[in-house]
């Protein structure tokens, strides 16, 4: 048999039945006409039929084309299925079987001549081969006869169906120049190159190939002979470096080069330094933190004149200093210091630590809002005028007020008197610095803000002083009922002055606050008390509220061993039960002896017991209204109330004034003008007086705040506002108070007070009788929130 015949009855017999159920199931090419269903009973090769462009044959009738073209399809099929499970021979198998008569199945010269899926019917099942096979060119190599002959000859009974000698030998095919072209479908090349693909794939990749087969789409079918169906890359495969969304170019990877240090000194670098590669912005260069490898003043000339600029005295202390001399050396290294080297290494210094490295505010402290800070006192209306109007001059006398030294009392001099501590304060703020003026604000945990100190203080030394706007009792009743009267959250207008007014109540308190006169002018302070502030203490003070009213009370905080529990003096002070007039030494004398001889007793508890329970602690509320003898109005009253409710809001409106007593200038006691002014001033929110014996000259009304002094402090008592709605049946009771305060002092002082009281009054009216003129009083009112 002829090779071409060989290969005809195998393309029909031997394969045939592969081929075709293939070519039915895979390549879908049905025949198309009865010459075709004749053919495919035919053993004739529709091959051997098919006439090439290049030769003169034309087809003798359309059962010849038809025939043609079923043959050429089912060689297409046999080519193409590359399933190992459904053909026993695998396509290289058949290619190296296939007639080597030097000729091809289907010689072709350039395009064909015809469209074999038209012919057949197919093409409408695929673009790609009803436009003429546009894979055609891809798939089909080009070989010659012979050398297939030769491959043939000698290899195909040696290893016929080793895939990998086989694609070694077609490797071969491949580098022979090619001298005719053949149809690599007739040749199985193809198939032969799949085959080689399958053979390259690892154990996982043949399987899942093998397993995907028979339930792939005729589309993946038709493409399962690429190189990118078999998943082969022939052209280089690029990696990309992405950071951060951004492409990172592979040089941008690469370590930046070390520069030479010295250009001059690499002189035989041949190679040009490539450019450096402009980074993007999201690669983020490596900060290379920089030291100081010389001394600070490295570069400075030393000064050749170690005495120039030394103060005399400090050229003696430096010539008792040998070591400081100079030694004819010059330190280029660690020279000293240009300016104050010298005056530092000769006076010494102790050594500091930064208070923000060693006591640091811990982060994100909130700030005060809506306060705004004076430094100075300010006189509201008609407060200064009072202020000029009352004699103080008898108050410095009698050393009700403290005064502080100036020039023009004191010869002693600044230097060294040692009563200048609002000038002392004066100096610290004036150099600066915050830790220097030594105070900063806080958040408190549970009482609002607080103040701190960020250094130490000694005992009495002066902290900050308390300003504010100084107005007459009057005016604090007129912005209670007017400018306030419609504000829910506050009682009283504290949105300016010095930051004295966030510090906060202590039963134990290491501060005082204390009213001076400074230059015939009113001025507060905080005072460090009896002990030294250590730094990062919470300043605090006795406020010794009197709540006036047992409503008003607040519940303390302080968290002191000796707490009262309220912000105000201790329960049983507050309102002692009314009783009448004595009068004569010996009486004062026994009440105080009873009540003492009563606490002896154990009826203290008692006592306080009953007052207790008569009082009604509210709760701190850190910013809001504290507790007040009297409420101004209703107005004040709701104020009040809302203060309670919204402790953020009260805080933006609290305010720090100093007011004026006028009744100085009101008229002697008794006087109608006096009485009307008392009933006012028993509204007034917060007050601060001088000694004890003057404070019994206040009105009645205001005498409950005589009955405990502040415990530290040199005769400030500091009564803050109410914060509560009081029932009009309690209102009228007030009022009852405020007639008995003004008619009867008495109704409202323990005896203790009422002999203070008296002892006062007999030295005012001495006063009066040796001068005829009332004794002054002076009191600064403290309003704050
Ligand atoms: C002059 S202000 C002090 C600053 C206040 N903490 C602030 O944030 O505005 C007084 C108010 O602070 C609160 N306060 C001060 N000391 C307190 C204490 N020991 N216990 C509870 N509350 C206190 C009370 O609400 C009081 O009415």
């Amino acid at each position: 048999m002829s090779p071409t015949r060989a290969l005809s009855s195998e393309s029909s017999l031997g394969a045939a039945a592969d081929t075709f159920s293939a070519a039915a199931s895979l390549s879908s090419t049905p025949p198309t006409t009865v010459a075709d269903t004749a053919s495919l009973a035919s053993d004739i090769s529709k091959n051997d039929n098919a006439t090439p462009i290049g030769l003169v044959h034309e087809p003798a009738d359309s059962t010849e084309v038809d025939a043609t073209t079923e043959v050429a399809d089912s060689i297409v099929a046999s080519a193409e299925p590359p399933n190992p499970l459904q053909s026993s021979e695998s396509p290289a198998q058949s290619a190296l079987d296939a007639p080597l008569n030097g000729r091809s199945r289907r010689q072709r010269l350039s395009t064909p001549i015809y469209n074999l899926a038209k012919l057949a019917g197919t093409a409408i099942h695929g673009k790609r081969r009803s436009k003429g096979d546009i894979v055609s060119d891809r798939r089909r190599r080009h070989t010659t006869a012979g050398e297939i002959q030769v491959a043939n000859e000698e290899d195909v009974d040696d290893d016929a169906t080793s895939m990998k000698s086989t694609k070694s030998k077609l490797s071969i095919l491949k580098d022979a120049v090619p001298a005719r072209r053949i149809s690599t479908r007739s040749t199985g090349v193809e198939a032969e190159t799949l085959a080689s693909k399958l053979s390259t794939l690892g154990k996982r990749g043949r399987k899942t190939f093998e397993k995907g087969l028979s339930k792939m789409s005729r589309e993946l079918r038709r493409l399962q002979d690429t190189d990118e169906f078999a998943g082969i890359d022939k052209k280089p495969v690029v990696y990309t470096t992405w950071a951060n969304g951004k492409y990172v170019s592979p040089e941008d990877s690469q370590p930046p080069r070390k520069k030479a240090k010295v250009a001059t000194e690499t002189p035989e670098i041949t190679a040009p330094e490539p450019e450096p590669v402009e980074l993007g912005p999201a690669v983020k260069k490596r900060r290379v933190k920089k030291y100081l490898d010389r001394g600070l003043y490295a570069g400075q000339e030393t000064p050749l004149d170690i005495y120039k600029g030394l103060t005399p005295s400090e050229k003696k202390s430096l010539a008792q200093l040998p070591e400081l001399m100079p030694s004819g050396k010059v330190n280029n290294t660690m020279p000293m210091p240009m300016y104050n080297g010298m005056r530092t290494l000769i006076q010494g210094r102790d050594f500091k630590l930064p208070f923000d490295i060693c006591n640091p505010l811990p982060p994100g402290q909130p700030k005060p809002d809506e306060w705004k800070k004076i430094t100075k006192n300010r006189f509201v209306g008609d407060a200064a005028a009072y202020w000029k109007k009352t004699p103080h001059f008898k108050d410095y006398q009698s050393k009700i007020m403290l005064y502080e030294c100036d020039e023009t009392n004191c010869n002693v001099g600044s230097d060294l008197c040692q009563n200048r501590a609002f000038a002392r304060l004066q100096e610290r703020i004036k150099e600066g610095g915050k830790y220097r003026v030594g105070v900063e604000v806080i958040k408190t945990s549970d009482r609002g803000y607080g103040i701190r100190a960020n250094r130490c203080f000694e005992p009495n030394q002066i902290i900050m002083e308390y300003t504010g706007e100084i107005i007459t009792e009057e005016e604090c009743d007129r912005r209670m009922n007017e400018k306030y009267k419609d504000n829910q959250n506050m009682i009283i207008d504290a949105t300016t002055g010095s930051i004295a007014r966030f510090v906060n109540h202590s039963c134990s308190p290491n501060c005082r606050m204390i009213k001076w006169i400074v230059s015939g002018q009113p001025r507060m302070a905080l005072f460090a008390g009896d002990r030294p502030i250590m730094t990062g203490e919470e300043l605090t003070y006795d406020y010794n509220f009197d709540p006036f009213s047992a409503k008003n009370v607040q519940k303390c905080l302080c968290g002191s061993q000796n707490c009262r529990g309220v912000l105000g003096p201790k329960p049983k002070e507050v309102k002692q039960p009314k009783q009448p007039k004595e009068t004569g030494a010996g009486k004062k004398g026994a009440s105080g002896g009873k009540r003492k001889l009563k606490e002896a007793l154990g009826e203290k508890e008692e006592a306080e017991g009953s007052a207790a329970k008569k009082r009604k602690i509210k709760a701190a509320t850190g910013m809001k209204a504290q507790g007040v003898k009297r409420t101004l109005s209703a107005a004040g009253l709701k104020a009040a109330k809302g203060a309670a409710k919204g402790a953020a809001t009260a805080i933006k409106r609290s305010v720090s004034t100093i007011s004026v007593n006028t009744k100085a200038v009101l008229g002697p006691k008794g006087s109608p003008s006096r009485k009307t002014s008392a009933v006012r001033k028993s509204k007034t929110v917060v007050r601060t007086y001088s000694k004890a014996k003057v404070q019994t000259k206040l009105p009645a009304a205001f005498r409950t705040t005589l009955r405990k002094p502040a415990s530290h402090n040199s005769g400030s008592t500091i009564v803050a506002a109410g914060s509560e709605d009081v029932p009009e049946e309690e209102e009228e009771e007030e009022e009852e108070e405020e007639d008995a305060d003004v008619s009867m002092a008495t109704s409202k002082t323990t005896p203790m007070e009422k002999e203070e009281e008296e002892e006062v009054e007999d030295d005012v009216e001495r006063d009066r009788k040796a001068t005829g003129k009332p004794r002054s009083v002076n009191r600064i009112r403290l309003v704050h929130s």
